[in-house]
């Protein structure tokens, strides 16, 4: 891990930019401008991953790219989040943040749906010229399935990790993480998870990634294995976005124990 202390590591929500419940291609283009506003106003170092929503995990389930390689439904998928990745990168180049598309196909490997390597000898580069590297969920090229889908929530705590981030979060449409009240879970630690897991679950809209709970998952691993801690929270509450960036806490912490 290189040491970059002042790095921020920001998931935009498929669920938060896009509708999960509607067909293909079903953007939130007010949600969109938003939240592009919003992180306008940050100047640090900043690397963006945004889910795939309505427009990746819709293909992806309709050809069961979770299990394995299928042409059509990989190029179709891939094709899907690019779309989706062009339309965020054009949002945020609007409110003049210097945003650069990333395709994490393009540079990254999985074993078995897990992510084994993603280069980012070129986003720390980036970094360094205050550029705003953007990557997404996307299809990757898998050693034993031929391929999988690669979530954001997988890609951005290996992005975290190897950058050596100072903040990470998770911007979806729900208040953080809910109990069964629907209240906030405040925290979540690798010792409580076991006692909160039974109220998380999947998402409620089209996903092959496994909505909340893996998000959860990934995140603990995270924190677990790096100590850098996480905020989930709802991206369509205005000032949320900007609330996180300024080093605010909001929604969920997921940490290490004490
Ligand atoms: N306990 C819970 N708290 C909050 N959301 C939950 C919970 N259990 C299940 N969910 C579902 O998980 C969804 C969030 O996961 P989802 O993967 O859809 O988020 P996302 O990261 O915004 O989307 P994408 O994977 O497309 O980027 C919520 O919208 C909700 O439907
Ligand atoms: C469905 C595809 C292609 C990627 C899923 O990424 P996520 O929305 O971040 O879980």
């Amino acid at each position: 891990m290189s040491s970059n202390s002042d790095i921020t590591v920001l998931k935009v929500g498929g669920s938060a930019v896009t509708d999960k419940n509607a067909a293909a291609g079903s953007a939130k283009s007010d949600e969109m401008e938003r939240i592009a506003k919003e992180i306008a106003g940050f100047s640090g170092k900043l690397v963006i991953v945004h889910g795939a929503g309505s427009f990746g995990h819709v293909y992806a389930k309709e050809y069961g790219l979770d299990k394995g390689f299928h042409e059509e439904g990989f190029l179709k998928t891939h094709d899907s989040v690019r779309e989706l990745n062009e339309m965020i990168v054009k949002t945020l180049r609007a409110e003049g943040i210097p945003a650069v598309p990333l395709n994490p196909l393009s540079f990254s490997l999985c074993e078995d749906g897990r992510l084994t390597f993603l280069y980012t000898g070129q986003i720390e580069e980036m970094l360094k010229h205050n550029l705003v590297p953007v990557l997404h969920g996307d299809v990757c090229m898998d050693t034993v399935r031929g391929s999988c889908i690669l979530s954001g929530d997988q890609s951005l705590p290996y992005v975290a990790a190897a950058l050596g981030a100072k903040r990470v979060g998770l911007g979806s449409a729900t208040d953080g993480v809910l109990d069964s009240d629907g209240k906030t879970i405040p925290k979540i630690t690798p010792d409580s998870f076991d006692s909160v897991k039974q109220h998380i679950g999947g998402s409620a809209g089209t996903d092959v990634t496994g909505g909340m709970l893996g998000k959860v998952s990934e995140i603990l691993d995270l924190a677990e294995k790096t100590g850098i801690e996480s905020c989930i929270f709802n991206a369509n509450t205005p000032g949320s976005v900007a609330a996180y960036l300024k080093g605010e806490v909001v929604g969920t912490v997921i940490c290490k124990d004490d």
